[in-house]
């Protein structure tokens, strides 16, 4: 197979994947994107965790909340749990990997606030420590995965979101889950903002 042929591949299974996520997840996005609108509005925040790419998603999504998405307006309170290298490496090295998103959400989460957590495979355990943590304080799951929903599936209650991403391909889970939240930047700027 040619280059090309391989950059043509990677194309056609995306849009493939965005299009299959499109006939299946519309309703949940925009359940999950209420179900945020209310927590702001009640002066909660948005934590966001993931790890490798979807730590870029987890600070994605929270940057766009902070500072803004396509229009002005007002900044929204969100966190993401990735990008503290400092705390992170300490919590890794004196504790565990498993706990770096976990020990911070014990501080800085409390109940009703949204717990966005990122995981391709619903099998990383420092998202599953983290979502223990959020249920302990309370706190709304809203999980963007893929595959088969791993063990992270088992793990929700029945208020929790799951946004499942029909493909077993990382790479195309991930490609869905950054156009998701952007789906719910807007969603969520045209709640609070209208237009
Ligand atoms: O970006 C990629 C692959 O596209 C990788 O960095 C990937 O995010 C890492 O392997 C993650 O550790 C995978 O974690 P998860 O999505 O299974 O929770
Ligand atoms: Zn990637």
């Amino acid at each position: 197979m040619s280059l090309q042929d391989r950059i043509i591949n990677h194309f056609s299974d995306s849009i493939q994947t965005k299009q299959d996520a499109m006939a299946s997840l519309c309703e949940l996005i925009e359940f999950a994107s209420q179900r945020i609108v209310d927590a702001l509005v009640n002066d909660k925040k948005v934590l966001t965790c993931g790890n490798g790419g979807s730590a870029g998603d987890a600070q994605h999504f929270s940057s766009e909340m902070l500072n803004r998405f396509e229009r002005e307006r007002p900044a929204l309170p969100a966190i993401a749990l990735s990008t503290d290298t400092s705390t992170i490496t300490s919590i890794a090295n004196d504790y565990h990997f498993d706990e770096i998103f976990a020990k911070q959400l014990r501080a800085l989460g409390h109940g009703g606030d949204i717990l966005l957590a990122y995981s391709t495979s619903g099998n990383s355990a420092n998202i599953i420590k983290a979502i223990n943590v959020a249920h302990e304080k309370d706190m709304l799951v809203i999980a963007l995965t893929g595959k088969d929903g791993g063990i992270l599936s088992g793990v929700l209650n029945e208020v929790d979101i799951e946004i499942r991403v029909p493909s077993e391909s990382t790479a195309r889970i991930q490609e869905v889950h950054l156009l998701i939240s952007h789906c719910l930047c807007d969603l969520i700027d045209h709640q609070l903002f209208g237009g």
